[in-house]
């Protein structure tokens, strides 16, 4: 070969190409995961849950059965579950036999927090809204992207940017802003922990502070605090204010208000960098 690498590199090239090109499926199982409900189901059931027990709370055709313990096997190689050793107890009919030890899957730490329902800071809508078909549909045109002169991914992909493609569709805005708000809930999580971090401050600013999450949790911890939400103008136009928390439309690349402290928790920046110069981002550091 004209590169001058051995054979046996090669073949270790192959293999390495490999994993990045199937480094997609955790994602894309984990999106699985989340979109039947099994973080849920598993939290239902109040105890680690047997493949059998699964497949009738999942009720899938026969023909997909299947798949179940074979993506589930990989979620917990990944992480997001584990296999722990129950009586068995699948339900199914065996008269007066022994009971034998089976395979059941448990929740982990990153799976409980795609539990639904029952506790305030699940992430599930950020996972649904992060692989939705058309981010991930935008991602695959990113050649296509720096060729052109569009701003971001998401314009070369639907020919409008991310924030007009949610200003006008009231599905995706509001998935969007769910995923900010539970990834916000964490914040609750933070301050059990860290309320001296506010200590002494008079005032504060959420700069991309969206509907207003994280800064509803804050201020409820200080009350006394001066918050201000700041977001794009259409973002903010009709959100009401409380007490000492307010919304202030802009741009942040313009001007942000005068504050004590500067919150930035921007999850999309990359999505923000595609949209801005380099020159420009400097505000960001
Ligand atoms: C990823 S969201 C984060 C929301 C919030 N900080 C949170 O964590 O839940 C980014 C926010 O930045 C806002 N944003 C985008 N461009 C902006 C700009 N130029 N000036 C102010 N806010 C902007 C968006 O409207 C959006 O609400």
């Amino acid at each position: 070969m004209s590169s001058g690498h051995s054979y046996g590199k090669l073949f270790e090239g192959q293999a390495h190409l490999y994993k990045l090109l199937y480094s997609f499926l955790p994602s894309m199982c984990l999106k699985w995961a989340t979109d039947l409900g099994i973080p849920t189901i598993i939290h239902k059931h109040g105890k680690p849950i047997t493949l059998a027990y699964l497949l009738s709370a999942l009720n899938l055709p026969s023909s997909k059965t299947w798949v179940v313990p074979r993506f589930m096997r990989f979620l917990v190689h990944n992480g997001l579950f584990a296999i722990v050793r129950v009586q068995d107890d699948d339900g199914e009919e065996e008269e007066e036999e022994e009971e034998e030890e089976k395979e059941a899957y448990a929740l982990t730490p990153a799976s409980e927090l795609l539990v639904e329902g029952t506790n305030n800071h699940s992430m599930s809508p950020n996972i649904k809204s992060n692989l939705h078909e058309l981010m991930i549909g935008a991602t695959l045109r990113m050649g296509d992207w720096v060729r052109r002169e569009d701003r971001s991914v998401v314009e070369t992909s639907l020919g409008v940017s991310f924030w007009d493609l949610a200003h006008s569709n009231p599905e995706i805005m509001s998935a969007f802003n769910e995923a900010m708000a539970c990834d916000s809930q964490m914040v609750n999580l933070a301050l059990k922990d860290c309320k001296s971090v506010f200590e002494g401050i008079e005032s504060a600013v959420d700069v991309g502070g969206g509907n207003g999450a994280t800064a509803k949790i804050i201020y409820e911890a200080f009350p006394e605090l001066k918050f201000i939400v700041f977001d794009l103008p259409s973002v903010v136009a009709d959100l009401q204010g409380i007490g000492n928390l307010s919304y202030v439309g802009g741009d942040m690349f313009q001007s942000i208000p005068q504050a004590d402290a500067v919150l930035l928790k921007v999850q999309h920046l990359s999505e923000k960098l595609c949209q801005t110069k380099p020159e420009n981002n400097t505000n960001l550091s």
